[in-house]
């Protein structure tokens, strides 16, 4: 607006090169120019705008997402990207499309649980976009347990079919993005039923809309669910109801990889787990955890560059008064949340070579690594959802009264990725997954299998059971071995705590449901224990670049001193740590804020977000906030006229009225 970088001296004050760190972000040399190139492109073309979101009723939000994804896949075509770069581009068009679901599920559907002949089929129609595809398991009346969905498919074999049914309101299919206006396809899962038998949920592809005029196909009722949470926000997606009247699809549309119906109706499985169904929810819940570090790095990001221009209070001679980052109270809110969105990063970039690994495992049948891989893609999306949506929000609050309007670009952040710790899996249910996988684990140890991957660390119950902190000094809990020592102790002592208490209850399920609360905490204490020690393995990685190391560590201890500050309850019931322990890790936290506070600027800048991407003139690259406020205001429809209108009908009649009983 001025040309002027109000964030300057800020940006002086880095004590790193902050290039070099914009490549620890992005993950490489390589990811990084794709990424730098992609935001430029989609900033800089009008077609992309999105700050108009928020004031857009529902069919115009909506037709206007539907041009967006057009343009985009005819950019994607136009200019020859790869895979890589299209998926970029979805992430800067910032916008929640059909095409997530499309590309995100439906195709990782076909791959994960189809056949060679199958794949061969579908998916070239699919990656050409001729067929467009949702995912079709949710219904009205079951979302997290999968088990009770109450779709029909029943073989017939007189025709070679499956007639697909919904017997009961609540089996009507209900959430599924991309079906309530758009997708001609679904994957959709029903309780596979030959010869009256119920062999439980399967995926089939099922053609929804005519590919001639989109009507739905005969016995196809299909709609919208209906406005969403914020405005603008998720609601450019057409999450969708879903109702099917025997409706007839070949045999060969049943998804065949983990399970057959052959030509006699004779069902059989192949001797892959039967979990495998649930396959494309563990490669989302994985690209969940990365998300997560991009949602709150951008919040973090508007956030920091915010209370860097904000001043109130503590002026002194008539001097500028204190800017509101220099308050001990907003870096402890702050600079936590700066330290996660780094450490998600890195866990999220483990988390997606585990499942690489898995993946690859599984092409040769071995399925050795499931149960770990479905722990910690379903522990890791809890516990780095939950603290994202918390994070967000509580940037809008550090961004005070003007974090509340909708050019922060906080309030519709938070409303778009709230979900998240609901979809793909509840919070809750997923942490009891990991609970269950705990206990089986701590029931194992002395039979002498060793646990292994994320577990390992029970290797050494009998030390972790016993074993004290010996911090001293603040100092001391900058060492990696003493952080890891205490957030190992405190999961091991929880786990082993849960299952003890489990071992009074005679029936074992009734057991896990009276103490789920107590479970729940022992897998959250196991997941932060993952992130910490992957945030603590990066650092012994080679990190070039002037100081980026230091930021870097510094990071890792307030993210992991924050966290047994926040949880100090757990460390010193379980006896891992003393009070005079718990109160040095508070001190040397307080030092590590002081070592950050004159690089927060640059590590904001190293996510390397243009300001399109962010949308938010609290958090612009310039830090010119005010002037862009007052000119934004000035945008709001409502102001397109001096007098509002219904001021004849509503405000003048009221106004006439209290002149006459103030005359009487
Ligand atoms: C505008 C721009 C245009 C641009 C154009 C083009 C761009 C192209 C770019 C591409 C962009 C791509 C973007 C991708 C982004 C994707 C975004 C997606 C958005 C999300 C949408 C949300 C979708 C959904 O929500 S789908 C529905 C999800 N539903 C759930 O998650 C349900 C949760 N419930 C369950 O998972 C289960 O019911 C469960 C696990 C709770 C219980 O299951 P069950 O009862 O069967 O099991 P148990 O008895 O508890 O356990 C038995 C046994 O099995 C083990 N187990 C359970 N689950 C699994 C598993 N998944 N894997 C492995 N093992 C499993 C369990 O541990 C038990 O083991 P034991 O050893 O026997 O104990
Ligand atoms: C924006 C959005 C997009 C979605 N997209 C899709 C999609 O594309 N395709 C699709 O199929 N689905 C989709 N879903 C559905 C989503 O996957 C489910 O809503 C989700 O899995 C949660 O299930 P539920 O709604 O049945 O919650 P419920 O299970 O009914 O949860 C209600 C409450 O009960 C608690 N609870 C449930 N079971 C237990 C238990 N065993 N122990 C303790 N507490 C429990 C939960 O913690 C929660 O507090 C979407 C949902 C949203 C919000």
């Amino acid at each position: 607006m001025d040309g002027i970088d109000h964030l300057a001296d800020e940006r002086n004050k880095a004590q790193f090169d902050v290039d070099a760190m914009k490549i620890v972000w992005a993950g490489s040399r390589h990811a990084f120019e794709v990424s730098d190139r992609i935001s430029k492109l989609v900033a800089a073309d009008p077609g992309f705008r999105k700050d108009n979101r928020p004031m857009l009723g529902r069919n115009e939000l909506f037709k206007n997402t539907l041009r967006k994804a057009a343009y985009a896949w005819k950019r994607i075509i136009e200019l020859h990207l790869s895979e890589e770069e299209a998926a970029k581009l979805r992430f800067y068009v910032d916008e929640p499309a059909y095409t997530d679901l499309h590309w995100g599920m439906f195709v990782p559907a076909i791959k994960g649980q189809g056949t060679e002949e199958q794949q061969q089929k579908w998916l070239p129609l699919a990656y050409k976009m001729q067929i467009i595809g949702c995912y079709g398991q949710t219904e009205l009346g079951h979302g997290s347990n999968v088990q009770g969905l109450e779709t029909t498919a029943t073989f017939d074999p007189q025709t070679d079919e499956f007639v697909i049914h919904s017997p009961t309101l609540t089996s009507s299919k209900w959430w599924p993005g991309g079906l309530g206006k758009v997708s001609t396809h679904g994957v959709i899962y029903a309780r596979l039923i030959t010869d009256g038998r119920d062999h439980g949920v399967h995926g089939f592809i099922v053609q929804l809309r005519s590919l001639e005029d989109h009507s739905p196909l005969p016995g196809i009722t299909v709609g919208d669910i209906g406005m969403k949470f914020g405005n603008g926000a998720y609601n450019t997606m057409d999450n969708g109801v879903l109702r099917f009247d025997h409706v007839r699809i070949p045999r060969d549309q049943m998804l065949m990889r983990v399970s057959q119906v052959t030509r006699e109706g004779k069902y059989m499985q192949s001797d892959v787990p039967r979990q495998l169904v649930y396959g494309t929810m563990v490669y989302v819940r994985q690209t969940i955890v990365a998300d997560a570090s991009c949602a709150l790095s951008r919040a973090v990001c508007i956030a920091t560059r915010y209370s860097a221009v904000r001043r109130q209070f503590g002026s002194q001679d008539g001097g500028p008064e204190s800017q509101v980052i220099d308050y001990k109270t907003q870096q402890n809110r702050l600079f936590p949340l700066l330290a996660s969105a780094y450490a998600f990063r890195f866990v999220g970039e483990w988390l997606k070579w585990l499942y690489t690994d898995v993946t690859q495992r599984l092409q040769t049948n071995d399925f050795s690594t499931l149960p770990e891989a479905h722990a910690c893609t379903a522990g890791l999306k809890s516990v780095t959802t939950t603290a994202t949506a918390d994070g967000i929000e509580e940037c809008r609050k550090l961004c005070g009264g003007h974090g509340y309007l909708c050019t922060s670009g906080l309030p519709e952040l938070f409303a778009v990725y709230v979900p998240a710790c609901t979809y793909e899996g509840d919070n809750i249910v997923l942490l009891l997954q990991v609970a269950r996988f705990l206990m089986k684990t701590v029931s194992q140890l002395g039979s002498g299998k060793k646990p292994v991957g994320t577990t390992s660390y029970m290797g050494q119950i009998e030390h972790l059971m016993q074993c004290r902190s010996n911090v001293q000094r603040a100092e001391d809990w900058l060492k990696p071995s003493a952080i890891l020592e205490a957030f190992e102790s405190r999961a091991a002592r929880m786990s082993v705590a849960c299952a003890q208490n489990l071992t009074k209850f005679t029936n074992p399920e009734e057991g896990f449901a009276e103490l789920s609360a107590d479970l729940v905490e022992a897998a959250v204490a196991h997941c932060q224990l993952i992130i910490v020690s992957k945030f603590i393995e990066k650092l012994l990685q080679d990190i070039p670049g002037k100081g980026v190391r230091e930021q870097l560590e510094a990071l890792c201890n307030i993210y992991a001193l924050f966290l047994l500050h926040k949880h100090q309850g757990d460390f010193l019931s379980t006896g891992c740590i003393t009070a005079k322990q718990a109160s040095l890790a508070n001190d040397q936290l307080r030092s590590l804020y002081s070592q950050v506070r004159p690089n927060a600027i640059a590590l904001v800048d190293a996510f390397n977000y243009t300001d399109h991407f962010l949308g938010s003139i609290l958090g612009c690259y310039d830090g010119n906030v005010y002037p862009k406020l007052y000119e934004a205001a000035w945008k709001d429809p409502l102001n397109d006229s001096v007098v509002p209108e219904g001021y004849h009908e509503y405000i003048r009649p009221l106004l006439k009225q209290n002149l006459r009983t103030a005359r009487l």
